[in-house]
């Protein structure tokens, strides 16, 4: 490396940082010491990728004879097969931290590297990678001459400025099963009450609020046109409501707008929506008002103050905040636990696939308890696998056909609190091998399946209002307060059925681009008007970089269409 720092002194005066257009938000400023560096500029969630930036390649004697003499030498590094790489995009301007926020992977098939933020990063935060331990400058903050942080470097290598690791065959056997086991290897000691921090998961949890809780922007306000007529005198406007009624115009549709506008001295009255009455509406002939007109207004409520000004601009609206989603904090212990039902479902899986299943599986543990660090209710826990091969049916998934045992389980219980106990639905034949609930268990998982008012299964409290006796009972709700595992994210059909079975939150391995309910094609439990929403857990690996090497080496590799 040249001796002179030539990214941290500029040669006059300090030039304008350029904009830069990045999906992400990203801007590039000018940082105390360091130079240029890459700022977020509105939060960003963890395994999140923010740069994929292409890469320049050296031949190690062009470099030697000249980049090496140039400010390159701040830029640059070796790359797999020994060339040097010089990262174009956004990827030269990551400064150093020992606390990086980003981590990155080079992809060698596309000459390119993709950045991903190893947790979450705030606003108007630096996003820094770890260079190495052998700088070749003085690090301006005092944390980043400390020790690095060793959670955050996972997929950082030692050195990495110096001498990325080498291009061949042997780096991708490393991300064969090796990886998936040891992608559930964390936490395995320590004490199991300390609460690990969010961005210190193996897990990343989606966010669950619908779409429309992003509208903090008016671009992204969603409008449709409504009629609305001008009262000249604001008498009439009690007149009007009255009229409403028996007129037909008065809609749940606009329950979220406020009828009547007073801006300055006019009032308005906003009348039904176009697409529910394209024609104008008539007035009664007693009621002597302009013609009706067509304007823009807010399709839906206000979540946040911010949306309420923006969506109120356009017409009165109602501020309806939604009850924000806060997952619980999570401890080792609980890590341990989901780690542990993680192998358990793979393993099925893996079986499955051995037996000439597609290798899918779905598993519900015994739910992890808190207080007692156990949960001792349900003895066993259930798992199923996907049989769509055998039974020659379409619909077998593993989810399906695990919900429907638990459905089964609890049509044969002889509690007194399942109503359909009195007409016990028989397994069908097929489902008998698949499912590995042991027999002792049947009665405590439809016990503890019907009896929420326990401290191990509780009821959640669901958006949608249920008659008491149902809630107790639980009758329709068959994974109500259960944890479901998966190796492969959820398909539309199991996603809906997760739904209704009231299941409280899912975890998955492997994402499904193509047919994913939850998260990937679309995300079920975060659409709009669904009564009961689940939290949804990918593994990080799973997310954080290409893991076709390992789910093929480790047998659970299906077709990209299939729907799990
Ligand atoms: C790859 S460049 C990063 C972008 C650079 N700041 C710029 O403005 O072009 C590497 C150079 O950034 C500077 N740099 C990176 N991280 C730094 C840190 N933590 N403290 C001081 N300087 C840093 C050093 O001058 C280093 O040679």
């Amino acid at each position: 490396m040249s001796e002179d720092n030539a990214a941290t002194e500029p040669s006059t005066s300090t030039p304008k940082a350029p904009e830069h257009l990045n999906s992400t938000g990203l801007r590039i400023e000018y940082a105390e010491g360091k130079g240029r560096g890459v700022y977020a500029t509105r939060e960003i969630p963890a395994q999140t990728l923010i740069e994929v930036s292409p890469v320049l390649l050296f031949t190690a004697k062009e470099y030697e004879e000249h980049g090496k003499h140039t400010v390159l030498d701040h830029y640059t590094f070796v790359w797999r097969d020994g060339r040097m790489a010089l990262a174009l995009g956004l990827g030269s301007l990551f400064n150093h931290s020992q606390r990086p926020n980003v981590s990155y992977t080079i992809d060698p098939a596309t000459e390119s590297i993709r950045y991903v933020t190893s947790r979450r990063v705030l606003p108007d935060e630096e996003l820094c990678i770890f260079y190495g331990h052998k700088l070749w400058f003085d690090p301006v903050d005092a944390a980043d001459r400390s020790e690095p942080c060793s959670e955050h470097m996972d997929d950082s290598p030692d050195d990495p400025w110096s001498a990325l690791p080498s291009v061949d065959d042997e780096d991708d056997k490393e991300e064969g099963p090796s990886t998936l086991g040891a992608i559930f290897d964390v936490f395995t000691d320590g004490d199991p009450d300390e609460v690990v921090p969010e961005e210190e998961l193996p897990f990343r949890r989606l966010k669950l609020t619908p779409e429309d809780e992003e509208e903090e922007e008016m671009d992204a306000v969603r409008r449709e046109d409504a009629w609305v007529v001008d009262l000249p005198d604001p008498r009439l406007a009690a007149t009007m409501l009255k009229w409403l009624k028996p007129s037909g115009l008065d809609t749940p549709s606009m329950a979220h707008l406020k009828r009547i506008r007073k801006l300055d001295d006019k009032m308005s009255m906003v009348l039904i929506l176009t697409r529910e009455h394209p024609d104008p509406p008539a007035f009664p002939e007693h009621i002597r008002l302009p013609p009706p007109y067509v304007i823009p207004v807010p399709k839906t409520a206000a979540l946040t103050m911010t949306s309420l000004k923006l969506k109120t601009s356009l017409w009165p609206t109602i501020y309806a905040p939604r009850k924000k989603f806060e997952p619980g904090p999570w401890t080792k212990g609980k890590i341990r636990w989901a780690c542990d039902a993680m192998r358990e479902v793979v393993k099925v899986a893996q079986h499955a696939g051995t037996q000439g299943e597609l290798p899918m599986a779905a598993y519900v543990p015994i739910p992890y308890d808190e207080g007692t660090k156990t949960a001792t209710r349900m003895s066993d826990p259930i798992s199923a696998h996907d049989t769509r091969k055998s039974a020659s049916h379409p619909l077998r998934h593993s989810i399906i056909n695990l919900v429907r045992a638990v459905g089964e389980l609890r049509a044969s219980s002889t509690s007194s609190a399942a109503p359909s106990a009195a007409t016990p639905v028989s397994p069908p034949p097929q489902l008998t091998p698949v499912i590995n609930v042991p027999s002792s268990s049947l009665e405590q998982v439809s016990a503890a399946l019907s009896e929420p008012h326990t401290h191990v299964i509780a009821p959640q409290p669901s958006s949608e209002s249920q008659p008491e006796g149902e809630v107790r009972n639980g009758a329709h709700y068959l994974l109500t307060s259960l944890t479901l595992f998966t190796t492969h994210e959820p398909c539309i059909m199991c996603s809906m059925a997760l739904l209704h079975s009231r299941v409280k939150e899912v975890f998955y391995l492997i994402p499904m681009a193509k047919t994913g309910g939850c998260g990937s094609l679309t995300c079920i439990p975060r659409l709009e008007g669904v009564n009961h929403r689940y939290t949804v857990n990918v593994w990080k690996h799973a997310g954080a970089r290409d893991i076709s090497g390992w789910v093929k080496e480790s047998g659970l590799a299906v077709d990209e269409a299939c729907d799990a």
